[in-house]
């Protein structure tokens, strides 16, 4: 035995001296060499135990916690291996942190009880402790590895064969290690392809977990019919067309570092046609002008949500990192807000088309117009807005307007109707889940909403209506900035503006018990009043500002003065959401040049009439005089006779055809 050893150490003599000849083989007795010397430094002699310094359970189960993604992924990517091919075998498969800690173990080892082979979880296996060994050196060397029966340090590790592969994520950090171990019985070349060829594959599931929601995702081989395997080359690129990661493999391939290169640098075309191409078409590319690869792309699974940015344009000078409404900001940054009248100027060109400029959303009511000022400048501080308000009275168009002249404008703003989600599916939505979390989830798993709008703005309307435990969940978010997708232990830090809005009184929620009292105070930095329509003192402004708005989009007949005063009388129960449709259906309805009050809907009178009904007491005289009488009074004006005698449009024409037609 002692004569073996002398030979490892000194020869490197192993099951491959067949290879001895290739510079494989003698790079290969060199690693084992070298760990040699490494024990003997650590103080091991080849008689040894095995120290594993096994981790007590419950650390072992926090470890567990700790990594499993990577345990999920190993054994998505792993186990079909195992069942197809080494299952008759006798062979282990372990799953090592990059600590060597034992995180699982798949199969039946034929070559004894757990107590005598030491690969159960828990069991560090370090060169240190145990000596050279398979997970241990391709640990320090960084790299893949076969440890032969003899090459193992201690003499109580000789009785089986190793073959371990470190597993690397997307940003190159060696995460962990693969082993398959056996009794020496199964031919080890082809363990030792196949546990390369296994971490090989749980490396570019990392990449596509962590990628293939929003990334574009190119797999690359010289080959085409081996597209689809482990060994092909996996690059992902931004929307731009730059490389935000790449496995290993990649790199080998077209020998250089790809780390942020664009991809018209590495191969011969353009992020605009790998955007077009179709999805399972390879397309034949050439690499630094020379080289030929076959090439597929695979799109991001969710549709990336694009709003117009016409910034995007040539010709769009950004006005040096400064929101488009910054400039007019500044010029207010020494006054009172609430006292000044400066006008907000915009840089209209910036903002998409659907979107209301923050200037147009008042038209000379100062309270409407200190809150928009106030909530423009509060989106640039990390302070979250809480908007209340009538149903109608503009609090999305305004969130909206908001987002698209702040700094985050770039980014998504993510509207999200928390009345409008089954209860049972909000923190789903909200949070986003691991694949498989839930019975029903997507296969694929979801990012959900909130990191969507990472680094944008995060609108929850209706957040009165939000479930007690979303709220508990939804505050922890808020308190730590980070998400967890339901299934999972990763968190995911995000950056998000928040703004809520309700037409509930928020805190007579937390009175009764159906809003959580934290979380209120959390999500009310900034606590704004949208005031309804009928409270809003630049009524006739705002009116005839919707009215050219209106006529811009499609000529329409004019606004007179007395049609004018009755829009402004009206008290718009559905406040701006009814002010614009009844201007719709008016001027859709009219022929004529001015708009006349029988364009008019009829709900437009029954709420007038409602809200006149308990002025007058007219019960007196019949309405078949009373209507005539009015008429004659008003000069036929048949809103102005159906409002004074408090019945609805239609009444008056039924009471007004005799006088008619008597006359
Ligand atoms: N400033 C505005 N200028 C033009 N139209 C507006 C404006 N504000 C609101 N509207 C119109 O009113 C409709 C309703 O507005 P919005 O959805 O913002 O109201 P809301 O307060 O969020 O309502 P709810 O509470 O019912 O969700 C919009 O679709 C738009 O047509």
């Amino acid at each position: 035995m002692e004569k073996e050893e002398k030979n490892n150490k000194n020869q490197h003599s192993n099951e491959n001296s067949s290879e001895d000849k290739t510079g494989k083989a003698t790079a290969h007795k060199e690693l084992i060499q070298a760990s040699w010397y490494r024990c003997e430094k650590f103080g091991l002699d080849h008689s040894s135990q095995p120290d594993f310094a096994t981790l007590p359970k419950g650390i072992l189960g926090d470890l567990v916690d700790q990594h499993r993604s990577l345990l999920e992924t190993t054994e998505n990517e792993v186990l079909p291996y195992y069942e197809n091919i080494l299952s008759n075998s006798s062979c282990m498969i372990v799953l090592a942190d990059r600590q060597g800690h034992v995180l699982n173990t798949w199969g039946q080892p034929r070559f004894g009880s757990a107590a005598q082979h030491g690969l159960v979880g828990g069991n560090q296996w370090t060169e240190m402790r145990v000596g050279t060994n398979a997970i241990g050196t391709a640990l320090i060397t960084g790299e893949a590895i076969q440890v032969g029966r003899d090459e193992h340090f201690l003499r109580a590790n000789r009785f089986m064969v190793g073959s371990a592969s470190p597993i690397y994520n997307s940003n190159n950090d060696l995460v962990g290690v693969l082993d398959i171990s056996s009794d020496a019985y199964l031919p080890q070349d082809h363990t030792f392809g196949m546990v390369k060829l296994m971490s090989l594959s749980v490396e570019n599931r990392l990449i596509f977990s962590a990628f293939q929601q929003d990334h574009f995702i190119l797999s690359f081989n010289t080959n085409v019919v081996s597209l689809d395997s482990h060994w092909s080359g996996i690059l992902v690129l931004d929307e731009d067309g730059v490389i935000v990661s790449a496995n290993r493999r990649a790199e080998v391939v077209l020998a250089r570092d790809l780390g942020l290169l664009n991809i018209n640098q590495v191969f011969d075309c353009e992020m605009r046609e790998i955007k077009h191409h179709p999805i399972n078409l390879p397309m034949k590319l050439l690499a630094m002008g020379r080289y030929q690869f076959y090439v597929k792309v695979i799109p991001p699974t969710q549709q990336i949500m694009r709003v117009p940015d016409f910034r995007r344009r040539t010709g769009y000078v950004m006005p040096s990192k400064q929101s488009p409404l910054a400039s007019s900001m500044n010029a207010l940054k020494n006054k009172d807000i609430a006292k000044s009248n400066t006008p907000i100027t915009v840089n209209k060109k910036a903002i998409p088309e659907n979107v209301i400029a923050l200037d147009e959303l008042q038209h000379g009511d100062e309270r409407v117009e200190r809150l928009v000022k106030q909530a423009h400048k509060i989106m640039e501080k990390d302070i979250p807005i809480l908007i209340h308000g009538e149903t109608g009275a503009g609090k999305e168009i305004f969130v909206r307007s908001l987002h698209y002249h702040s700094s985050r404008a770039s980014e998504m703003l993510v509207a999200v109707n928390c009345a409008a989600i089954p209860s049972e599916l909000v923190e789903s939505e909200l949070f986003g889940y691991e694949k498989g979390a839930f019975t029903g989830a997507q296969t694929k798993g979801s990012i959900g909403l909130i990191r969507r709008a990472h680094r944008g703005t995060l609108f929850l309307d209706e957040i009165g209506e939000m479930p007690m435990p979303v709220q508990s969940r939804l505050l922890r978010v808020l308190q730590e900035r980070v998400v967890t997708p339901l299934g999972s232990t990763e968190m995911y830090p995000v950056d998000i503006k928040l703004i809520s809005a309700t037409n509930r009184i928020l805190k007579e929620e937390v009175s009764a018990g159906r809003f959580r009292q934290d979380l209120y105070y959390r999500i009310s930095g900034l606590n704004i009043e949208l005031p309804s329509l009928r409270d809003r003192k630049d009524k006739a402004k705002l009116i005839q500002f919707l009215h050219n708005r209106l006529r811009e989009e499609e000529p329409g007949p004019e606004l007179s003065k007395e049609m004018l005063d009755l829009l402004v009388k009206h008290p718009w129960p559905g406040n701006m959401r009814q002010l614009v449709h009844v201007l719709k259906v008016g001027m859709a309805m009219a022929d004529e040049e001015v708009l006349e009050d029988w364009h008019l809907p009829d709900d437009f009178f029954d709420d007038m009439n409602s809200d006149l009904d308990t002025l007058d007491d007219k019960s007196d005289e019949p309405l078949e005089r009373l209507i005539p009488r009015l008429l004659n009074e008003f000069k036929g004006n048949i809103s102005q006779t159906a409002k004074i005698a408090g019945v609805s449009r239609n009444t008056v024409y039924k009471y007004a055809k005799p006088k008619h037609e008597s006359e």
